[in-house]
């Protein structure tokens, strides 16, 4: 069977000076299929965010294959990597940085531009709760409708793959409900391929995958045949 994503063996080794080095990322193997809500579940220091990192092309595997939709990123070269990181992912961070000088709306539509294709930005805006607030600027913007706005600069692109490291991080517990549950929407409604970077446990409920990362090492990967709707866990 193809899988839509797969890791094959990964290593990702940091040096660290001459004569030392670190193992981040130890001989990982899993494999994402498309549309899933997937959560990568593990301690501070586990190496989730490089596992993130290398599936967007952020960063490059020291050993090992990562295939994307049957291309094996890891043999691109800067440019290839640079349009994969373009076109097919969409990246949401704990941080929104949106760009304070313009409103969400053209925070939205610069993407578009500079990618060309994708969505209309007015209809996504919408789909993400934000219409009304289109012409703010970031700082008229409440921390989860700034989210909402670099939920929409990701999906307008209309990527392949939605990558989130702690997108929920620097929101209060009920406004990051709302975020999550609108980012598994994306994937129940939209059938986008969401990929979840979180601390916390009780996001696995809702998720159809969990990967748990510990030390660089994949230590169970668990798939939920009947994930809850975001609002109904128990946070
Ligand atoms: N550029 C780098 N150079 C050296 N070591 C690094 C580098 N980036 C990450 N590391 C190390 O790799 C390990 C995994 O880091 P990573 O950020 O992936 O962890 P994480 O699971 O996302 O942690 P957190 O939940 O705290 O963000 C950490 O020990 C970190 O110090």
């Amino acid at each position: 069977m193809n899988h839509f994503i797969e890791f094959r063996d990964v290593n990702k080794e940091y040096r660290l000076g001459k004569n030392n080095s670190f193992l981040a990322v130890d001989q990982i193997n899993f494999s994402i299929e498309m549309g899933e809500f997937v959560v990568i579940l593990g301690p501070s220091g586990a190496g989730k965010s490089t596992v993130l990192n290398l599936l967007g092309g952020m960063d490059r595997v020291t050993k090992g294959t990562i295939l994307i939709d049957g291309k094996d990123i890891t043999q691109y070269n800067d440019k290839e990597l640079t349009n994969y990181r373009a076109r097919d992912v969409g990246f949401i961070f704990q941080f929104y940085n949106l760009i304070p000088s313009l409103t969400a709306r053209e925070n939205v539509a610069l993407v578009k531009e500079v990618v060309g294709g994708g969505l209309d930005v007015d209809e996504v805006l919408e789909s993400v709760g934000l219409k009304e607030h289109r012409y703010q600027f970031p700082t008229q913007l409440s921390g989860g409708e700034q989210q909402r706005v670099s939920i929409a600069r990701a999906i307008c692109k209309d990527p392949k793959l939605l990558l989130c490291d702690e997108p929920t991080g620097a929101l209060d517990s009920d406004t990051g409900v709302i975020i999550l549950s609108l980012l598994q929407d994306m994937s129940k409604i939209g059938g986008r391929t969401v990929i979840i970077v979180s601390h916390n446990a009780a996001l696995a409920e809702a998720a159809d995958k969990v990967i748990r990362i510990k030390n660089g090492k994949v230590r169970e990967v668990i798939i939920n045949e009947n994930p809850k709707p975001v609002k109904e866990v128990n946070w």
